[in-house]
């Protein structure tokens, strides 16, 4: 004997029950069958609602009920039922539907529904959807008797969610099967009796626990349970895109995953079918031929330490605490107890070792009578102080962890907890039993998918992690990168393991956001058509998508974009920026960017605040790491002005060498910024600050070459004076050529002191061989003593500042 259950779903409309008969047919040639049928999908809900409706004195039951009844006999007659059953399905439905109105008249004239009533109005569901579907499968197979779960199935009479009686139960089906011993059984799910043959229901998705009492009761060759998803998955795939089937998992593993959300099977089914070692199997009624999910006694077992990750939401956790509980037995006692009598489930335990609390999680919907019950049990207690009156704390749900293979297998919640704090979500609450099939953590609600998507990366996805990029700034640099991106993709993901998505694109006036990732071959016109967005309420918008590995691209030279980096920090959102605006703003600025950066597990990079794509801020990094002692730096660190006085001669006047140097993308977004000499100021104050130096802005010293007007006005002014004033430069030009010398806009440090200004340069010197756009740091050490150490190359330039924010991107991806 073979038990085929079909879920709302596989039976919700004619097709699907035309489906599900040809899944029993064929099941048939492996032996009988008792096939088990939930309500046409949807039923159970709209029942309820007619139920509750009647109970308020509201006439619109009778609408739910006659659309109901529509929807039945459509299924009727789309079966194409020969007359004569069609007739009979008609009868039963018209029947099935004048008690369904009797009832609710019942309940609409005394206001009132009980549970008793409720689960007679529920009845309905299964009892016509199994008798539709005895009608089509009994054309196809003559034999098959049509069984009235409440004549096989024996409960006490806690209706609503009743207990079953399973050795009464074993009798009646072993009674039944002695009376037709070769035929096949349709079996309503969900509904039962208690011993007075009053309907009582087995809870909701209770169909699958009637498929595997009888199939226990008849000792059954397999359970089926018929759905509409191929098998148990990793995750629940409305969350995690790549969540997949598990071929074979064992009871114990199934009934953890299925206590922590995973709805394909309800949880109770197990425990009858893992006692007689009946095998279980999940499969798709409307992929078939899908392997779907067998759960067994002993699943072979394979490298995978989890099998999947569930989560249940609308929890609530209640922490009972107090200095008065500490040595003393009896509270924990006392407050199961205490919730016990008001029949609350407790879902989740945790208590420290240091006995001052104890922590338990309820459904939500009993946080109210759970409060009462716990206070009104402690409140001599509350009363002395001795503990404190019940804290709920409300919006929670559970994130757990299952599989066998996690005990004795360390560093499974080093892992876990490692993922889930470099994504900034708290963990409220942890339990684990010392059977270590499953890790469980309460986290916030809305932490839930992010977190559940950065766990199946971690355990499930050893291929590729997920980054999610919000690009503020596509100017120069920012197109830059953004081409760099779309042309690295699958570089990333097939050498690195990361599957970069840009999430938003921002301007200043337009903002374009994806969730599934930015069409890159084709932002520009796409960007244009966006609607504005402040940077305020994109920082929100970032932090409210709580998207996992979530990193922020700061490629402007904005004060207020540089301003967000602390909010989106503290919830562990990274920040790249090549926006030089945080490194250089006052110290505590940027000493609280670096902790909190620390202190919430994310990245806070700008390596191309000083040489661009050069390896500057790294290799001081490294020196610093590993003890050295930076005792002095001498450095040509503004590409623009090496460009500038390389390519300047007297030949053509300074102010259009200076526009060149803009239009080849070298100069800051207000060229003056590298003119005035501020740029190179701050790039070694970064520099000093890196070195450990507690230093501001104000006192690095900056012998600026511009005559005083250049600075006054706006940039078209600025180029205006730095035409007036060309004998100036020129001056400037021919002294150091009458030396031999060239001129080089050098940044110093030492012992803790920094200038900036214009050098002429002798030949021989290390930084007289510096061209184009280069840029030279010579870092002087303890360790680099008798010579600096050296780097030097490209320091301007959309490509390369481009190529050092992507670098920068991957170090914060891979964290
Ligand atoms: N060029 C180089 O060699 C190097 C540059 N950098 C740094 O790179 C950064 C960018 O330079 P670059 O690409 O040349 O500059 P661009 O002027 O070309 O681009 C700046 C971008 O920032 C956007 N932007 C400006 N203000 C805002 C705002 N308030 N909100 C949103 N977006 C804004 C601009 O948008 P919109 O068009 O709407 O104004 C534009 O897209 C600078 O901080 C610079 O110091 C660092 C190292 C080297
Ligand atoms: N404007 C800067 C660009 C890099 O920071 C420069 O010219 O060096």
């Amino acid at each position: 004997m073979q038990v085929l259950k079909f879920g709302g779903t596989s039976v919700a409309s004619a097709e699907n029950i035309s489906k599900s008969c040809d899944i029993s047919l064929r099941a048939l040639e492996n032996g009988l069958v008792v096939i088990v049928v939930s309500a046409l999908g949807g039923t159970t809900d709209a029942l309820i609602k007619a139920g509750k409706t009647a109970a308020e004195g509201d006439v619109a039951y009778q609408d739910i009920l006659q659309q109901l009844e529509q929807r039945h006999l459509e299924a009727a007659e789309e079966l194409q039922l020969p007359p004569a059953p069609l007739d009979n399905a008609t009868a039963l439905i018209t029947d099935g539907f004048l008690e369904l109105h009797r009832l609710c008249d019942g309940v609409a004239a005394l206001q009132e529904l009980s549970s008793r009533t409720l689960d007679r109005l529920m009845s309905y569901g299964e009892l016509l959807s199994s008798q539709l579907v005895e009608l089509h499968f009994h054309r196809l197979q003559p034999d098959a008797v049509w069984a009235d779960a409440r004549q096989l199935i024996r409960t006490n009479s806690r209706f609503g969610n009743a207990e079953v009686d399973v050795l009464a139960t074993e009798k009646l089906v072993k009674d039944f099967q002695a009376q037709h011993p070769n035929a096949s059984w349709i079996v309503p799910g969900f509904i039962a009796a208690d011993a007075h043959g009053t309907t009582t229901t087995l809870g909701r998705g209770g169909s699958d626990y009637t498929a595997a009492l009888l199939a226990a009761a008849l000792g059954a060759d397999k359970l089926e349970i018929w759905t509409d998803v191929s098998g148990m998955m990793t995750a629940d795939p409305r969350l995690v895109r790549g969540a997949r089937p598990i071929a074979r998992i064992s009871y114990q593993e199934a009934m953890e995953l299925s206590h922590f959300g995973a709805k394909v099977l309800y949880p109770p089914t197990i425990q009858p079918v893992m006692k007689r070692g009946i095998p279980l199997w999940i499969k798709n009624t409307f992929a078939p031929d899908d392997y779907g999910t067998l759960v067994e006694v002993e699943p072979p077992r394979t490298s995978a330490s989890v099998q999947g990750i569930s989560s249940v939401g609308n929890l609530t956790l209640l922490n009972l605490e107090g200095s008065g509980m500490v040595g003393i037995p009896g509270f924990s006692m006392r407050l199961f107890a205490a919730l016990a009598r008001e029949r609350i489930n407790v879902v989740l335990i945790t208590q420290s070792s240091s006995e001052h609390s104890i922590c338990v999680g309820v459904n939500a919907a009993d946080t109210t009578p759970a409060q009462v019950a716990v206070d009104e049990e402690f409140a001599v207690e509350i009363a002395a102080g001795r503990i404190e009156p019940l804290r709920p704390e409300r919006g929670l749900a559970i994130v757990a962890l299952v599989g066998e293979n996690m005990k004795d297998h360390p560093g499974i919640s080093g892992k876990l907890f490692g993922a889930l704090g470099q994504n900034g979500v708290n963990i409220r609450a942890i339990a684990q039993g010392a059977s270590e099939k499953n890790i469980s953590t309460v986290i916030r609600a809305e932490d839930v998918r992010k977190a559940i998507n950065v766990l199946h990366e971690a355990f499930f996805e050893a291929t590729y992690k997920q980054v999610n990029l919000f690009l503020l700034g596509p100017g120069n640099v920012g197109g830059k990168l953004l081409g760099q991106l779309a042309r690295q993709q699958a570089h990333l993901l097939e050498h690195l393991g990361l599957q970069v998505r840009v999430v938003a694109i921002a301007n200043s006036r337009h903002c374009l956001v994806n969730e599934e990732g930015v069409d890159l071959a084709a932002w520009p016109e796409a960007l244009a058509e966006a609607p504005p967005l402040s940077l305020t309420d994109l920082t929100e918008l970032i932090i409210a998508r709580n998207l996992r590995n979530s990193i922020f691209v700061d490629v402007t030279a904005n004060a207020a974009a540089a301003a967000c980096y602390a909010s989106l920090l503290e919830k562990s959102v990274a920040v790249v920026a090549c926006n030089k605006v945080a490194a250089s703003s006052e110290y505590t600025n940027y000493a609280r960017l670096k902790s909190l950066a620390k202190e919430f597990n994310a990245s806070f990079l700008y390596s191309t605040n000083v040489g661009a794509g050069l390896p500057v801020i790294s290799t001081l990094n490294d020196l610093m790491r590993s003890g050295d002692v930076v005792r002095r730096m001498q450095a040509v660190l503004s590409g623009t002005l090496n460009f500038v006085f390389n390519n300047y001669d007297g030949s053509r006047p300074f102010a259009e060498v200076v526009r060149q140097a803009q239009a080849e993308g070298y100069t800051e977004p207000d060229p003056r910024l590298d003119l005035s000499g501020t740029d190179v100021a701050r790039k070694i104050l970064i520099l000093a600050r890196e070195a450990g130096q507690v230093i501001e802005m104000s006192d690095i010293e900056i012998e600026t070459f511009l005559p005083p007007a250049c600075l006054e006005g706006d940039v078209e002014a600025f180029y205006t004076q730095l035409a007036a004033h060309e004998a100036h430069f020129r001056a400037l030009f021919d002294a150091a050529q009458a030396t031999g010398a060239r001129l080089k806009f050098v940044a110093r440090y030492a012992e803790g002191r920094a200038a900036v200004g214009l050098q002429q340069i002798p030949p021989g010197h290390d930084l007289y061989d510096l061209r184009g756009k280069d840029n030279v740091v010579l870092f002087h050490t303890d360790r680099y003593d008798e010579l600096p150490l050296v780097v030097k190359g490209a320091g301007a330039g959309a490509e390369v500042t481009a190529s050092g924010v992507f670098a920068d991107i991957v170090r914060a991806a891979r964290l």
